[in-house]
């Protein structure tokens, strides 16, 4: 199997585009079914990111998003069709460090006082392997705190935060890693409006390196403009895939032209039925 191309950090947005539409996906799934205890939750699912590629999963409560990403990242058993990281089957990729993930809405804390830094420099980890952290690796600590806005609680304990300053922790770890592919669980819950905006910003910031991105959402606000597909799921399956930027390009709506906004707001909420 042709071994997949990234492209390099700082890679220009053409080049970009380019690699897009010719390289093997980042993650890809193909009829992947998966049980939790007795149930059937993934009938059968779809899907493929490319490098650069920012693409949505949306869908109503109890679809399967959360447990298709976890699928994604080993947590939960495959039971059936193919599942490959950047062009290996899961079950033999070691190159986690190439992958970062923030789990739905979960706390940094953890019964041990450890600082938002501390917290942050975990994500260093896979690459640093036991190595004491090095000038690089505290300088993308540091950028990723930058990032989330919360450079200026580093010191601080992860205990003294809010419940959005715990995932904006947890998306600079992620972060921290320069990842080549980012999964990220409802990134955008319990976190304010503005604070969206600056993940937004710093995702394209991402994407514009080359980093692919998978994350499941319940609305797109202000990432709306990134995603280049939304899936939609429904019952453990894929009921529809779309293209949102498109959807809410005005230039694409007529004023009439009910039957397509109707769907871009159902697309909005990711209830659409
Ligand atoms: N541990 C479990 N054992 C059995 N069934 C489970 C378990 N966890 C989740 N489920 C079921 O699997 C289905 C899919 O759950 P999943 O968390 O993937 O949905 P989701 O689309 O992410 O939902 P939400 O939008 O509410 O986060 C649901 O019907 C849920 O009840």
């Amino acid at each position: 199997m042709s071994k997949p191309v990234i492209p390099p950090a700082g890679k220009s947005a053409e080049g970009d585009r380019a690699v897009k539409t010719t390289s093997e996906p980042v993650i890809s799934l193909h009829g992947v079914t998966a049980s939790l205890g007795a149930r059937t939750v993934l009938r059968g699912i779809d899907l493929a990111v490319g490098p650069g590629e920012v693409v949505a999963l949306l869908g109503a409560n109890g679809s399967g998003k959360s447990t298709a990403v976890r699928a994604a990242v080993g947590q939960v058993p495959v039971t059936g069709g193919e599942l490959t990281l950047f062009g290996t089957p899961l079950a033999r990729f070691r190159e986690w460090r190439r992958v970062g993930y923030v789990p739905q809405r979960s706390t940094a804390a953890s019964g041990v006082p450890a600082t938002v830094r501390e917290v942050v420099s975990s994500g260093r980890l896979a690459r640093t392997r036991l190595r004491p952290l090095g000038r690089a690796d505290k300088a993308a600590v540091h950028r990723a705190l930058e990032v989330v806005g919360m450079a200026d609680r580093a010191a601080d304990s992860v205990n003294a935060l809010s419940g959005g300053q715990h995932q904006r922790v947890l998306i600079a770890r992620a972060l921290a890693g320069e990842p080549d592919l980012l999964i990220m669980d409802e990134p955008l819950t319990g976190v304010d409006l503005a604070s969206q905006q600056v993940l937004a910003d710093a995702l394209r910031e991402q994407t514009g390196n080359g980093t692919s991105v998978l994350l499941v959402l319940h609305e797109l606000g202000p990432l709306a403009p990134l995603i280049d597909r939304a899936v939609v799921l429904r019952d453990g399956r894929v009921e529809r895939v779309d293209q949102p930027e498109r959807l809410h390009d005005p230039s694409c709506h007529h004023p009439h032209d009910t039957d397509e906004a109707e769907t871009a707001s159902k697309i909005e909420t990711g209830l659409l039925s």
